[in-house]
């Protein structure tokens, strides 16, 4: 990885939150660092997975990487630019390079517009023409993350969770970017279909060399997905490497209880689990 430049990069991100409440000595409000100093680079055609417990500040890093959060201090940087304070136009360009898949498709696509409208809007929003109209447009990106093109003119609550994820996938490639931030992108997702959308993502990556910032609580899904690890704890990176090192052999003392946390799933709970599904779909 080190001979290539990287896509991506973070140095010395910090992220503040003024919090709410009484302010305490000389007039100043408590302020909580939820990011404190992280590095990171992600590099072409790699999944970078970011890892931690709840709070530790993944997903603050996430959206400070995307640039949907400003930062307190440090800089981003995409294709070796600083984009750190970008804003209009140069702002769009780099959205066109960087996009977000979230973790609720539900709440992340608008009920009230047809896929169509919401897969041709990040092009729309930056000014950009729709190339060969919205409906062939549509039609061929459904068709690259295994949904049927006919679909086009439906809403989001016509779609089952995992479906509707596959929408905000094709949301996130309709700019052509080459980084994809997923953030938590499968966690609500039944096992079953989390497989196949964590499938769709690798063919993805195949075939179009997308690099992923991916961050996950669930570690069973970073170890499917993941080339390298980061391990953040109270907002800091506290270790990383290739994922078979981390994972393997961890050297903070963090890691190593995060990993002996991971639940041990039950075979058997796992294929009940199962059946239900399979009886669920049945019978929709
Ligand atoms: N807008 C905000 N205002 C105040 N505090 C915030 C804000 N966003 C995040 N935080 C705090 O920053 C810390 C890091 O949150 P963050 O969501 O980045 O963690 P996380 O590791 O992604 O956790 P989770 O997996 O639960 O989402 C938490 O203490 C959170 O409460």
């Amino acid at each position: 990885m080190t001979d290539t430049a990287p896509l991506l990069t973070a140095r010395g991100l910090v992220r503040e939150f003024t919090l709410r409440g009484r302010a305490g000595a000389f007039g100043r409000r408590p302020v909580l660092r939820a990011v404190d100093g992280v590095d990171l680079d992600l590099y072409p055609g790699e999944t970078l997975a970011l890892v931690g417990e709840s709070g530790s500040g993944k997903s603050t890093t996430a959206r400070l990487a995307a640039r949907l959060l400003d930062t307190s201090a440090g800089t981003v940087e995409f294709e070796g630019e600083d984009v750190t304070r970008r804003t209009g136009a140069a702002l769009h360009r780099f959205r066109s390079g960087v996009q977000v898949v979230f973790q609720d498709p539900y709440s992340s696509l608008n009920p009230r517009h047809t896929v169509e409208r919401i897969v041709t809007a990040p092009l729309t929003y930056q000014g950009r023409e729709v190339p060969g109209g919205a409906r062939a447009f549509t039609r061929a990106l459904l068709e690259r993350v295994g949904l049927d093109p006919d679909h086009s003119t439906r809403y989001p609550a016509q779609f089952s969770g995992g479906q509707a994820q596959r929408i905000g996938i094709a949301r996130a490639l309709a700019v052509g970017p080459k980084v994809v931030i997923c953030d938590e992108a499968v966690s609500a997702l039944d096992v079953s279909v989390q497989a196949q959308v964590i499938n769709l993502l690798r063919r993805l990556q195949r075939e179009e060399g997308l690099s992923y910032l991916f961050i996950a609580h669930d570690l069973a899904v970073v170890r499917q997905l993941a080339d390298r690890v980061a391990v953040m704890h109270q907002g800091k990176v506290v270790e990383s490497g290739d994922r078979d090192a981390v994972f393997g052999a961890p050297e903070h003392e963090y890691t190593r209880t995060l990993l002996a946390a991971v639940p041990r799933i039950r075979p058997e709970w796992e294929a009940a689990r199962r059946a239900r599904q399979r009886e669920r779909e049945a019978t929709a």
